[in-house]
């Protein structure tokens, strides 16, 4: 994984040194990031559909007060990155009712036992009864390899290396250990076989017997983008519930694997980093993308986004309700200012009378001592009014020049505006007979 955080961290960087991001700097960012990933094997036709999307994404979205070109480019960097992980579909990994079997398969050397062992580990740690079942009578040394990791972490263990019947380990396993207290099965199923045909035959059988409640592929992240095959052959025989990608340690393609696994809609719960029972962790595409792009200025980018859809959520939800908010107000104030000065806006519809001049220009005053009050509030304050006390009208009067009369005098008249749009969104409601 490192050439691929090193080869994102470039893209960052080019980001970063971008001047006007216009379409010849972004097309350049978006074939760096075209050649990063299709070195990390990522699949051509998704890294086509990724460009395009961030291309449509940042031409068509405005920049929101605050941010710069380059942070919004980076937010959708990253929100495409974890897209193309599975980031929609990621979920947790949780068990459900007791007793719960989880059964393993893939194919040979992909590092099923190992990883049985580790999700073990894993398991007892949070608590669980845990029980290995090996059921890979194919590969000599299986069993062996699997009762030692049992006794290594301490769970309980099953097999048997005379009988070749899996359906039978199985069965007899889950009876012994139920007996000894285990409520999370975990079976270790055969990589080896003559051919791909009977392979998929065995796991099929053992999965109609045991209807174990989750079926986890293990794949190899060495094979790259190959591993979406392996996805889609083990999905058609059994309902595949999650993949656990190993290999990732050292591995230039495991970038092309977990987004080969998300392409197939399946989901990756975990992922293995190393050879040691620790290497193991929960894969969530969110902190995995950031750790890749370099955590530390990110995370208060990415912080600085969410508030800003807080912000945009809650704006959503008062516009829908009919209410106003005092950031509504800036924003039309601001229009307003933008046509230009008060009476030659009436002039050109027509000239205002004489007499009017004079308190024209007075609301014109006005209309810039109230821009430059709303100015010194915060986002927060302008979309919830109600938290602005003594201490903070201090503030705010200091900051925009004014007193702490003028700010008291907006936020009454806008307590007024806000009962007038009541009034009328009550009354539009009413006639349209809500
Ligand atoms: N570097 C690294 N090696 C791993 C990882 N997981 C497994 N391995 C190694 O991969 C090799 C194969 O792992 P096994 O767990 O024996 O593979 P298997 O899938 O059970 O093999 P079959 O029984 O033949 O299907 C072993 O040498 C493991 O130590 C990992 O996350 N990182």
């Amino acid at each position: 994984m490192e050439s691929l955080r090193s080869g994102l961290l470039s893209v960052l960087e080019k980001v970063k040194n971008s001047v006007i991001l216009d379409t010849k700097e972004v097309d350049s960012i978006i074939r760096e990031l075209q050649r990063v990933l299709l070195k990390a094997d990522v699949d051509v036709r998704l890294v086509f559909e990724l460009s395009e999307k961030i291309k449509k994404k940042f031409f068509s979205r405005e920049i929101p007060p605050g941010f710069s070109k380059r942070d919004v480019l980076i937010k959708i960097l990253y929100d495409e990155l974890v897209s193309l992980l599975g980031g929609e579909n990621a979920t947790p990994y949780t068990l459900g009712r007791m007793p719960y079997k989880i059964m393993l398969v893939g194919i040979e050397g992909s590092g099923k036992t190992t990883t049985a062992a580790k999700l073990a580990k894993y398991l007892k740690e949070n608590g669980y009864s845990v029980g290995l079942i090996a059921a890979d009578t194919y590969r000599p040394g299986a069993y062996e390899q699997l009762q030692q990791l049992a006794t290594k972490i301490g769970v309980s263990f099953y097999g048997d290396p005379q009988c070749k019947d899996p359906v039978r380990i199985v069965e007899e396993g889950v009876k012994v250990l139920e007996g000894r207290g285990v409520q999370v099965f975990i079976i270790d199923t055969a990589g080896r076989h003559k051919d791909e045909v009977s392979l998929m035959q065995e796991v099929s059988e053992i999965y109609e017997k045991l209807k174990p409640d989750d079926v986890i592929l293990v794949v190899d992240a060495t094979q790259g983008k190959g591993v979406a095959k392996q996805a889609i052959a083990f999905k058609e025989k059994v309902p595949l519930g999650h993949v656990v990608v190993t290999k990732l340690d050292g591995s230039a393609k495991g970038g092309g694997a977990l987004s080969a696994v998300a392409s197939t809609g399946a989901k990756v719960a975990f992922i293995g980093t190393g050879e040691k029972l620790d290497d193991f962790e929960a894969f969530d595409p969110y902190k995995f993308v950031a750790r890749l792009l370099g955590m530390p200025d990110l995370e208060g980018l990415l912080r600085k986004f969410q508030a800003l859809e807080e912000h945009e959520k809650e704006r959503a939800r008062l516009a829908a309700a009919g209410k106003i908010t005092l950031l509504d107000l800036k924003e039309q104030l601001l229009e307003i200012k933008k046509l230009g000065p008060l009476s030659k806006v009436l002039e050109m519809l027509g000239g205002p009378p004489i007499a009017v001049k004079g308190s024209l220009e007075g609301g014109e005053k006005e209309i810039d001592k109230w821009i430059a009050v709303l100015n010194s509030m915060t986002e927060e304050e302008l979309l919830k009014p109600e938290i602005i006390d003594r201490s903070r009208m201090t503030r705010i009067a200091r900051g925009s020049g004014t007193t702490v009369r003028d700010v008291k005098r907006l936020l009454e008249s806008y307590t007024q505006m806000k009962k007038i749009m009541r009034q009328i969104y009550r009354s539009r409601r009413r006639i349209q007979g809500f």
